[in-house]
């Protein structure tokens, strides 16, 4: 079966909405759950395919977890040493955060697990995970050039190792981080430039020291994990499709509810605010160690700018629709740094280029970014490639398109953002969905 949306043009984006929980956190309170002594309780998870193939990989490997029930987990944690050999495959469906956070905490087990994944993640590089796993003493199979299915021969005799990470990645480090956990000694992580800092977070909250000095971060065995509840924050790069939606559509005023605002995930913020948008975020709190925030955005007229790299990893996941937005301004956008966009669910530089330049929008693609003149665009039919942010990211298009834009391959939005239909409906897009 087939899911295409089609989106008519123009509207705006108007009233309150709340995102469904960030996927990333979801993903380690599942994890470190599992791990922990004693029950920690999860609100706010996300029911995302994503979120739920890591919840069925811990049932697999004995963890009893009840639910999901109306974004409500109990995950009955076993403790550091409690994971039970699983007699089955461990399927990561879409998700290259499952496959690579797994990878390094299987790493320190005493039994052999093997991790796979769908066509999509079957193309996406895992030697960044198994060749420092590798230097810790874990051995990893791969298929060839690195990718998955991974066999992951778990033993007791991990080596903490100090590591220069080659490219900017929250998952290789926390894959580290997990491993470091069961190795001897301390396991230090230095990363080229800020990444998604939830696991060092989460870790903290469950009682887990973590020490960090400057763009290093260190784990040492020996310690527990101790149970806590979890209250998951909507995800900012779900939240991402409505922040641009209400920027380039006029007339928009739109609020979004409980939003993660944590700064190495606020990218995507400061990047449309140099674009000239009207952002505010309002309630700040901190919630669980991570900061939440209610986000206002009315329509601005956008600008066109040149993103500095710095801020590409505080806004990886953003890219297809900060594309949109910069379709949708004055001027040329240029993005450089940003050739980890080729390796995710799609090559999404290739793939925005290609959707982009059926609408009628100039879009150069680079090797590590894109350059794109904004201006006014069409309609017409796009290809997702079996990517939720890609999809979404076009259906956020069509507000300013002059004819329908009609998204191909989209069933795959559920693994980020179930529900994203009903909600961009309510929030003011005229979009339906059609499966057949
Ligand atoms: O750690 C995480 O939860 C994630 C890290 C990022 O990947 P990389 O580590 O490959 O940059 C991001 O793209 C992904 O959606 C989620
Ligand atoms: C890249 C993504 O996720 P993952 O790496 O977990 O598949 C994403 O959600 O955009």
């Amino acid at each position: 079966m087939s899911t295409t949306y089609r989106v008519n043009p123009g509207g705006s984006v108007r009233g309150t909405v709340r995102v469904p929980g960030d996927k990333s956190i979801s993903h380690r309170a599942i994890m470190l759950g599992s791990i922990a002594e004693g029950t920690t309780r999860i609100t706010g998870f996300l029911e995302g395919e994503d979120a739920l193939a890591t919840m069925n990989i811990f049932r697999a490997l004995g963890v009893r977890i009840e639910g999901p029930d109306a974004g409500r987990v109990a995950v009955h944690g076993v403790g550091l040493h409690g994971l039970q050999a699983p007699s089955r495959e461990l399927d990561c469906g879409n998700s290259g955060t499952s496959m690579r956070l797994l990878a390094g905490l299987l790493a320190g087990q005493r039994f052999t697990s093997v991790l796979t994944g769908d066509a999509s993640l079957q193309k996406r590089p895992m030697r960044r995970v198994a060749e420092p796993l590798a230097r810790m003493g874990a051995r990893i199979e791969t298929a060839p050039e690195g990718r998955p299915p991974l066999t992951v021969y778990g033993t007791t005799r991990l080596r903490g190792i100090e590591y220069a990470m080659p490219v900017a990645s929250a998952q290789v480090k926390s894959a580290l981080l997990l491993a470091g956990l069961y190795a001897s000694g301390r396991t230090c992580v230095t990363e080229p430039a800020p990444t998604r800092d939830h696991t060092e977070r989460m870790l903290r909250a469950f009682g887990y020291p973590v020490t960090s000095t400057g763009s290093t971060v260190c784990v040492e065995s020996g310690g527990k994990l101790s149970a806590c509840d979890i209250e998951v924050p909507g995800d900012i790069s779900s939240a991402a499709f409505f922040l641009v939606a209400a920027s380039i559509a006029p007339g928009s005023d739109l609020t979004l509810l409980h939003v993660g605002v944590n700064p190495s995930r606020t990218g995507v913020l400061e990047i449309l605010r140099r674009m000239g948008a009207d952002i505010t975020l309002m309630n700040e709190r901190l919630v669980g160690g991570e900061p939440v925030a209610d986000i206002r955005v009315r329509h601005a007229p956008l600008k066109g700018v040149e993103v500095p790299p710095e801020l590409v990893p505080l806004a990886i996941d953003e890219f297809p629709v900060l594309f949109v937005a910069a379709a949708s301004a004055a001027g040329e956008t240029l993005v450089t740094g940003a050739e980890e966009l080729r390796v995710k669910e799609s090559d999404r530089i290739a793939v925005m280029a290609e959707g982009l330049r059926r609408l009628g929008v100039e879009a150069q693609p680079m090797p590590d970014g894109m350059r794109i003149r904004g201006g006014p665009y069409g309609g017409g039919v796009v290809d997702s490639h079996g990517d939720h942010r890609v999809a979404m990211a076009f259906a956020v298009a069509a507000l300013r398109a002059s004819q329908a834009i009609e998204i191909l391959d989209c069933a795959p939005v559920a693994t980020s953002f179930p529900g994203f239909v009903q909600l961009a409906r309510e929030a003011g897009l005229d979009i339906e969905e059609r499966r057949d």
